[in-house]
């Protein structure tokens, strides 16, 4: 059973599809209750929304994935995102437009161009507005295009998103256990806690760039402790399992205890130079041969 942050039509319904070979769904409303879900064993995995081409990151996943037991990434997926607007049979000028911030956040020209005098509230999520939109409570929802298909409403518009072709990248989260096996074109994510001095930030960036990893995304989030204490989320081209990566990553657990590994997992679109890891296999199997008394 594989837990997604529903309810029926959201757009992570739509990648949890991609990840299901069986199509046993269950819907969560909201990302913390997804996760916790697989935490407790009520579901072998977790499907949830990590970021967005124009939006950037979303906070409740990056919170939830650090705040509670270990989960880690498995896989992922990226979904091109097209917004519809969705209203009750007959209604023609909304004056409440529901839908998920990041959902509201991409629209919000065409909304102030097209409904100008229509009030934009935030609902958990997309398919959520719609589900309220049938309840009464709202006018419109700025939801998936296959919302309609879960709700009766009306389609008002279509193809409303301010920027064509975003795309939101899905996670897919188990509680720990084997790794994936690398494929060549893997991504890892790690999230770590820069101590407050000078330097810190850069002496974790300098143990990637040292070893010639890329790093593709680097975000931070306050740990909600002090004001100031941030962690910061990391992702990187390259599996755990290959020596130049387990040995930055035994770097940053060096200069932060508290280091979270996320995950080593198949990117979704192959992409990046191809870091040829041979002269670091070759040192680790020296090293090896050394400790090991067969000389070198
Ligand atoms: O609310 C949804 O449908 C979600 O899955 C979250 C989301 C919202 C906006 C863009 C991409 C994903």
């Amino acid at each position: 059973m594989l837990a997604y942050f529903g309810p029926q039509g959201t757009f992570t319904e739509q990648a949890a599809r991609a990840f299901s070979a069986t199509g046993d769904l269950a819907p969560y409303d909201t990302v913390p209750a997804t996760l916790a879900a697989t935490r407790r064993g009520e579901t072998d995995a977790s499907c949830v929304p990590v970021e967005n081409s124009v939006e950037g990151a979303v906070p409740a996943t990056m919170d939830a994935l650090t705040e509670g037991a270990p989960l880690v990434a498995v896989a992922e997926t990226v979904l091109a995102v097209r917004f519809s607007v969705l209203v009750r049979p007959g209604v023609t000028d909304p004056k409440t437009v529901a839908s998920h911030p990041h959902a509201l956040a991409q629209v919000r020209h065409w909304l102030a161009a097209n409904l100008p005098s229509a009030t934009a509230v935030a609902t958990t999520s997309t398919a959520a507005a719609a589900r309220s939109v049938l309840a009464g409570e709202f006018d419109a929802a700025v939801s998936a295009p296959v919302a309609v298909r879960h709700y009766p409403l009306e389609v008002l518009a279509d193809d409303v998103a301010d920027v064509r072709d975003a795309k939101t990248r899905f996670l897919l989260l188990r509680r720990p256990g084997p790794l994936p096996e690398p494929t060549g074109h893997d991504r890892t994510s790690v999230v770590v806690t820069a101590t407050d001095k000078v330097g810190a930030l850069s002496e974790l960036l300098a143990e990637l760039a040292l070893r010639r990893i890329n790093l593709t995304r680097i975000e931070s989030r306050p740990t909600k402790g002090r004001l100031g204490e941030y962690r910061f989320y990391i992702d990187l081209d390259g599996h755990v399992a290959e020596p130049r990566v387990g040995d930055a990553l035994a770097a940053l657990r060096r200069h932060c205890p508290d280091t979270r590994f996320l995950g080593s997992y198949p990117k979704a679109a192959a992409g990046g130079a191809r870091v040829d890891d041979e002269e670091f296999v070759a040192a680790a199997e020296w090293l090896a041969s050394v400790r090991e008394g067969r000389g070198a």
